[in-house]
C-alpha cells in the first residue's frame, strides 16, 4: 500500500484517510507480509503509526493508488513470478485525466519489482490500471468497456487488439466484457468497484433494486452480459446481488478540506461518490470490505461472509478512502508468493 499524502485527494492533510489506512493495513497484516510505500518526508511519521511487522520504504509516488500504480503479479509457466508494468496515465491522460502529472506514479512498477528482485514484463506502452482487471486464476478476466475502451487509454487499439494484449499479459483466454461500471465513477467506471470473482464461475455485481437510481440502468446491463456469458472453462457465471449503500455524497466541509488540482477543485459539494461493497481485498485470512456507516453495510457484510467461508469478512470505515475516489481494493495490491 501507498501512505497517502495528496492534498487534493484526502482532506485536512489526509489524517481521517491515515486512520481508514492503518485500519486496513492492520488487518491485512495479520495474515500477510506487508510493505507500505511512503514519501521521504513523511518516513517519521508514517513509521512512528504503523505496526512494527509492515515493511516501510520511501519511494515517491503522485498519490496512493497501489492497485492502479503497482505491478499486477502474475506466475508465469515456469512457476515464476513476475510484475507486469502496465502503462499509467492517471486514468485518462490528457483526454480525462485525473491530475495534470503522473510521472512518478509511472515508475512505481518497475521500482517495486526491483524491490522485490523480480522482473518485470515491460508493457509501459499499454495503458492499463490494475483496477480495471479481475481475474479468477483459471483463465478468465473480467473488464468493462467504459473503462477499457475510454478515449484516454489506448484509443489506437480496437477491442479485439487490446483483448489480445490482456491475454498475452494475464495468462488468459476468455476476456469477460462488462459494458458499465459504477455511477460517476472516475476511473471510467474500473471493474473493481462494480463486479468482483469470489471464486471461478462465481461472481458478486453490485446491484439496486430501484430503478430510479441511475446505477440501476448500469448494474443490469452487466448483468445481462454476465448471464449471456461463458468463462474459459465453458462455465457460465453464477451471479451474486451485492446491494449498493444509499448514494453517498460529499458535503461542503469535506470539499473544503480539498486542495485544488491544477487551479480546479477536485470534487464538489453534493457530488456522488462511486460507493460499492464490491471494492474489497481478498487476504489469506480475511476479506477487508468498505463500509459507509449505512444500514445496508451489515447485509453487504453477511453476504460476502457466506461467500467466503474460510475467511474473517472485516468491515472497516471508509468514507475517507472514498472521498479520494476509490476505496479498499483500490488501495492494495496483492503479491503472490512463490
Ligand atoms: N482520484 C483518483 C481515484 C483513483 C481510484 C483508483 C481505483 N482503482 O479505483
Amino acid at each position: 500500500m501507498i501512505w497517502p499524502e495528496r492534498a487534493d485527494s484526502w482532506q485536512y492533510g489526509a489524517y481521517a484517510a491515515r486512520k481508514a489506512f492503518l485500519r486496513v493495513i492492520e488487518t491485512i497484516s495479520e495474515s500477510e507480509s506487508m510493505t507500505v510505500l511512503c514519501s521521504e518526508g513523511q518516513y517519521d511519521n508514517a513509521r512512528a503509526q504503523l505496526p512494527d511487522r509492515v515493511r516501510l520504504v520511501v519511494m515517491e509516488t503522485d498519490d496512493a493508488w497501489a492497485r492502479d500504480v503497482g505491478p499486477t503479479f502474475v506466475i508465469n509457466g515456469r512457476g515464476e513470478r513476475r510484475g507486469i508494468d502496465w502503462g499509467f496515465n492517471a486514468w485518462g491522460g490528457d483526454v480525462d485525466g485525473l491530475y495534470p502529472s503522473w510521472e512518478k506514479d509511472n515508475r512505481v512498477a518497475r521500482k517495486f519489482c526491483d524491490l522485490l528482485n523480480n522482473d518485470v514484463y515491460d508493457k509501459r506502452n499499454f495503458i492499463c490500471e490494475g483496477g480495471s482487471i479481475h481475474s479468477d486464476g483459471e483463465g478468465t478476466a473480467l473488464v468493462t468497456e467504459a473503462c477499457l475502451l475510454s478515449e484516454g487509454r489506448n484509443p489506437d487499439l480496437t477491442k479485439t487488439q487490446i483483448e489480445q494484449v490482456l491475454c498475452d499479459y494475464m495468462g488468459v483466454s476468455k476476456v469477460i466484457w462488462l459494458p458499465r461500471g459504477i455511477y460517476n465513477d472516475e476511473t471510467n467506471e474500473h471493474v473493481d468497484n462494480v463486479c468482483a470473482f469470489t471464486a471461478p464461475g462465481e461472481v458478486v455485481l453490485a446491484w439496486t433494486d430501484d430503478e430510479t437510481d441511475p446505477q440501476y440502468a448500469l448494474s443490469k446491463a452487466s448483468l445481462d452480459a454476465l448471464e449471456a456469458a461463458t468463462d474459459a472453462k465453458g462455465r457460465r457465471i453464477k451471479v451474486h446481488k451485492l446491494p449498493l449503500p444509499k448514494p453517498v455524497t460529499i458535503t461542503a466541509e469535506e470539499c473544503d478540506g480539498l486542495d485544488l488540482c491544477d487551479g480546479e477543485p477536485t470534487r464538489t459539494p453534493g457530488e456522488r461518490l462511486a460507493a460499492s461493497y464490491v471494492n474489497f481485498y481478498i487476504a489469506n485470512e480475511a476479506v477487508v470490505m468498505p463500509a459507509f456507516g449505512d444500514p445496508m453495510d451489515e447485509k453487504a457484510q453477511a453476504i460476502l461472509q457466506e461467500l467466503f467461508p474460510t475467511r474473517k469478512v472485516v468491515a472497516i470505515a471508509a468514507r475517507d478512502i472514498l472521498i479520494g475516489g476509490g476505496n479498499i481494493h483500490c488501495v492494495t495490491q496483492q503479491i503472490p508468493k512463490v
